[in-house]
């Protein structure tokens, strides 16, 4: 027999006491154990709101809540936060200043003997890295160590399911990449499944299994990473997930488009031609060819690790960005020649 889903939430609503509008709709999804779901969105699309529902801090205006198909909130029923067996994880790391590491990490273990507690707080400080670390104090740490001391913490009571609210937003770049590495791993050699909350498409993709697209309140759009890059169901998600370029676009035929830079063919066909619409262009499907008769210029460049970023300008003065693995830099002020590869290019109508 299949292990019920670790948590289904069937056609949840929130709304706050004395708004106008409900802040969140019709949320369904479920979660397969150890799996890693994430949450992305704008600001105030209500990622934050979807997750202190799951952990318990409010309740749902409509629809039901299930932990293991048993149900947590709605038709009836309430299991108070402390009773759900979740761990949780803040951007601000939370931690108890006066006491150090391995009393932090001892705090969520009061059921255990003080031998057990012990051994449990070795094996999270091992499984996060910071064995040398136990003696320390908060502030003897940095904003990355205190963060894996709260994923420590978080986990030392073995949790089913993580719930993670940006955790990484208040970290530099660097430390940000490598511990979404981290939280993954650790996620996975624990199978504890994970709901993590975060505005950064890159930092969603490289930690989740799947990605929910909340705009306004409802899902837009729920797949994995793959999914959604290739295949965004409407212009919301296209805009968040893709980094494109937004150019608009005249129908010359059946799939062909007139746009700024030329006409671009090979295109599947927009139903309602109607209706203005914008291609979308991943920076990636276009090349430059350097050439002194080329229309565009490079007005900038970006050096980005394994590839070059660089931003020119269209006679509209739209900007557009090319990413481009390999070859010679080529430097401000280039004329060029555009490519654009057709395939993954979208079209959307404007009213998407
Ligand atoms: N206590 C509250 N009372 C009324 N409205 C609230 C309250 N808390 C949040 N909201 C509103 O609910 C909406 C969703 O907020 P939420 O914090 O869930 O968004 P979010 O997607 O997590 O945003 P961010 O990325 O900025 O944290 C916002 O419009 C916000 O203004």
């Amino acid at each position: 027999m299949q292990p019920p889903m670790l948590l289904q939430i069937d056609r949840v609503g929130y709304q706050f006491p004395r708004q106008k509008n409900a802040t969140l709709q019709e949320i369904s999804l479920s979660l397969a154990p150890g799996e890693i779901l994430g949450l992305l969105g704008a600001s105030g699309c209500g990622k934050t709101t979807l997750l202190r529902l799951i952990a318990g801090f409010i309740a749902p205006t409509t629809g039901s809540i299930y932990l293991e198909a048993a149900v947590v909130a709605g038709a009836g029923q309430w299991v108070p936060p402390e009773a759900r067996h979740l761990g949780m994880v803040f951007q601000d790391y939370a931690l108890f200043p006066h006491l150090n590491v391995r009393r932090n990490l001892e705090f969520g273990l009061g059921k255990l003997s003080p031998p057990q507690r012990q051994e449990r707080v070795s094996q999270v400080l091992e499984l996060v890295r910071l064995q040398d670390y136990g003696e320390r104090y908060p502030h003897q740490l940095s904003g990355g160590q205190q963060q894996r001391v709260a994923l420590a913490r978080a986990l030392a009571p073995k949790p089913r399911l993580l719930l993670l609210d940006e955790p990484l937003s208040n970290l530099d770049s660097q430390v940000r990449q490598q511990l979404r590495i981290e939280i993954r791993r650790i996620l996975k050699t624990t199978s504890t499944g994970g709901i993590f909350v975060t505005h950064d498409q890159e930092e969603a993709f490289a930690v989740c299994d799947r990605v929910a697209v909340l705009h306004q309140g409802q899902i837009e759009q729920i797949g994995t990473p793959a999914e959604l890059y290739q295949n965004p169901s409407s212009r919301v998600v296209a805009q968040l997930v893709t980094q494109g370029n937004w150019l608009p676009a005249i129908p010359q035929g059946e799939s062909t488009w007139q746009t700024d830079i030329g006409l671009i063919a090979g295109l599947p066909p927009v139903p309602d031609q109607s209706r203005p619409c914008e291609l979308m262009i991943p920076q990636e499907n276009v090349t430059l060819e350097p050439d002194d008769q080329g229309e565009l210029v490079i007005q900038d460049g970006q050096f980005l690790g394994r590839e070059y970023r660089y931003c020119l300008s269209t006679h509209s003065g739209r900007e557009l960005h090319a990413r481009v693995g390999q070859g010679s830099i080529l430097p401000v002020g280039t004329r060029v020649r555009l490519q654009v590869k057709s395939e993954g290019i979208r079209v959307f109508t404007v009213q998407d």
